[in-house]
């Protein structure tokens, strides 16, 4: 198990030193993203925060005058009386610099949901814009999880680092500069007292840095195992597998070994940290120890002493933000690279716009030589596939499981491109058509259609959302052929109820009742290519009786393309593919296939009980 923990099956992403090298042009991006999304209050905070530092070192410089004032020669009363105007200047900075930290976090509240707005939405349309085939190459999709995951997480707070970051460094820089003006052999000091800590924070850094690198893939994997306690898909075959104690195990194995690589990495940090504390103290008090000399030898006065020590010590916090809001970026940074990394990804693989639009109604869809190999296989899903189909035909094809039905369907829907050979409508490579016009003449029920978290109305519209129905009278069509009618009459709310036991007041469908509502999608969608991936296994008879006596009804206008497993429902189509093994194995009519005594008609035989022993 531990080899398994060092080098697990799970471990995808490789975490890398590249986001330490490519910080400075990780930064860009971050910035622009700022400027695009919310330029108004990143401008505001960014002269809030020069203005805050330019406070600061007013405020030192009038301390300082206030301490001259104070230490002068003559009656306390007269002495307070002079102090008195750089008083009221150190109170009025003081004052201006509390409205300035205030007016920054106003800002950030606006610049904050800004930007996490845009990051998303850039994912989303990033990840909408891609292929299906995309989705089956590992990597990509490991990029996207890491982008949604971590990388719009890390983002959010990466823009409060840098907030934070450009406040201290100000800070500091003002803190400086007041000393330069009180005598320059004082920014050296000041450099000389904060050395330390600073070495002990970036050292720190670098610690957790490698420790978070060892920690990436096994928060990966509690990561995965949090969703499977925690989603409602796998609850109930969990349970029914009484497979609790073996994931609390799994969990704990995994959980142990985390434990002890955090508790390694907070102990080595912590010991660094309390050396440069330890160091910072004593630089701090040979800091101070000069400037006494400094004063004993008169080359500077009481009250610029008095002052160094407060803008020293300024400057000292001033650092250790600045140090830890780097030390933060440093992680967030990296990923923050996930995030960008997925988005020139996704835009490399993005289908160029355009082309000729495809035929409104193809005449023949033909396919020569198509291969299909999933992106990551060795082995093709699909070989040598030759066949045509006419307008108004209803096809069928058939075949073992994993003997590439859907992957066809999909090829045929122009959802997957060939790898080898090509599919043309009415002799054009769809390949060059315009992707939205092909997409738009299809009609695709999947195996597995989605469970759209929305009320009922939604489920079905959604298959053409933007589709004019005043009354809704394609709706109610759709639903009544697909036996979805009923369904949705035993719905609380009828059209209106939430199809989702997530949200509160949602209600769940069963199985074949979710089918059902697939079918009248698709059905509501219309368009002359339908392809229907084994629509009615979860229908109980009745529904199936009615989706196939919709499916003749409508065979003829249409193009239908049938996969299932049931023979007796394809004994009508026109023509009956078998595919084996990515092959087409035999084909013909229902009779045809049946004389021919191959696979067909022993699979026929099975499943209608005629099977000769
Ligand atoms: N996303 C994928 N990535 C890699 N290989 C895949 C993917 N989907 C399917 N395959 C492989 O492609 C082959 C064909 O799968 P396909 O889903 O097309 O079969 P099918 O005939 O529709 O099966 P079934 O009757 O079980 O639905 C199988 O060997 C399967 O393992």
């Amino acid at each position: 198990m531990e080899d398994d923990l060092e080098t697990p099956y799970w471990h995808l992403d490789r975490p890398s030193t590249r986001a330490l090298r490519r910080l400075p042009t990780l930064t860009l991006p971050v910035l622009r993203l700022i400027w695009e999304s919310g330029r108004r209050p990143a401008l505001v905070i960014l002269i809030l925060q020069l203005g805050a530092g330019v406070a600061t070192a007013s405020g030192l410089l009038a301390t300082a005058a206030v301490l001259d004032d104070l230490l002068a020669a003559g009656a306390a009363p007269d002495r307070l009386m002079a102090a008195l105007p750089s008083l009221v200047l150190v109170a009025a900075i003081v004052a201006l610099r509390g409205a300035a930290d205030a007016a920054v976090e106003l800002a950030r509240a606006r610049l904050e949901p800004a930007l996490r707005r845009a990051a998303e939405e850039r994912l989303f349309a990033a990840a909408l814009g891609v292929q299906l085939a995309d989705f089956d190459d590992v990597d990509f999709y490991d990029g996207l999880h890491r982008a949604r995951d971590r990388g719009l997480f890390h983002l959010d707070r990466a823009v409060a680092n840098t907030i934070d970051l450009i406040g201290a460094a100000c800070g500091v820089t003002a803190a400086a500069v007041g000393l330069a003006v009180l005598h320059p052999l004082l920014p050296p000091l000041l450099a000389i007292s904060v050395l330390p800590e600073a070495w002990a924070v970036l050292r720190a850094a670098r610690r957790g840095y490698a420790g978070m690198r060892e920690m990436v893939t096994l928060n990966r994997r509690v990561d995965m195992l949090a969703d499977l306690v925690t989603e409602r898909e796998p609850a109930a075959e969990l349970r029914a597998c009484q497979a609790q104690p073996y994931v609390l195990s799994e969990y704990r194995q995994v959980a142990d070994v985390l434990k002890a690589k955090e508790t390694r990495v907070g102990l080595s940090m912590a010991r660094v940290r309390t050396v440069g504390r330890a160091a910072g103290g004593l630089a701090m008090a040979g800091v101070l120890a000069v400037l006494g000399l400094m004063l004993h030898d008169g080359w500077i006065a009481l009250a610029a002493a008095g002052t160094a020590v407060i803008a020293v010590r300024v400057a000292a916090t001033a650092l250790r933000q600045l140090a830890q809001a780097a030390n933060q970026l440093l992680e967030q940074f990296l990923y923050v690279a996930d995030y960008h990394d997925f988005l020139a990804d996704a835009e490399a693989r993005k289908q160029p716009a355009g082309g000729t639009a495809a035929p409104r109604s193809p005449e023949r869809v033909t396919l020569h030589g198509v291969g299909f190999t999933y992106p990551g296989s060795r082995r093709p899903a699909l070989r040598e596939i030759n066949l045509t189909i006419h307008a108004g035909q209803t096809i069928a094809l058939v075949g073992e499981n994993g003997s590439g039905k859907t992957t066809l369907a999909r090829l045929l829907a122009g959802l997957y491109r060939p790898t080898r050979g090509v599919v043309r409508w009415d002799g054009l490579d769809t390949a060059e058509l315009d992707q939205d016009t092909l997409a738009d003449r299809v009609v695709l029920v999947p195996q597995q259609p989605v469970r759209w978290p929305h009320d009922a109305r939604t489920n079905v519209r959604m298959g053409r959302h933007d589709r004019r129905d005043p009354g809704d009278h394609a709706l109610r069509e759709a639903a009544a052929l697909a036996a979805a009618d009923d369904v949705v009459a035993g719905l609380p709310a009828g059209w209106q109820t939430l199809l989702s036991k997530q949200f509160r007041g949602g209600h769940e469908l069963s199985a074949g009742q979710w089918q059902r509502l697939a079918v009248a999608r698709g059905l509501f969608r219309d368009g002359p290519l339908l392809i229907w991936d084994e629509p009615t296994a979860p229908l109980d008879a009745k529904a199936e009786y009615a989706v196939y006596e919709t499916l003749r009804k409508i065979a003829g206008e249409r193009t239908v393309l049938l996969i299932t497993h049931r023979l007796t429902s394809v004994r009508h189509a026109d023509r009956i593919y078998l595919l084996h093994r990515g092959a087409i194995a035999e084909e013909g009519t229902h009779e045809e296939l049946l004389a021919l005594r191959g696979r067909y008609a022993e699979l026929y035989a099975l499943q209608t009980g005629t099977v000769k022993r």
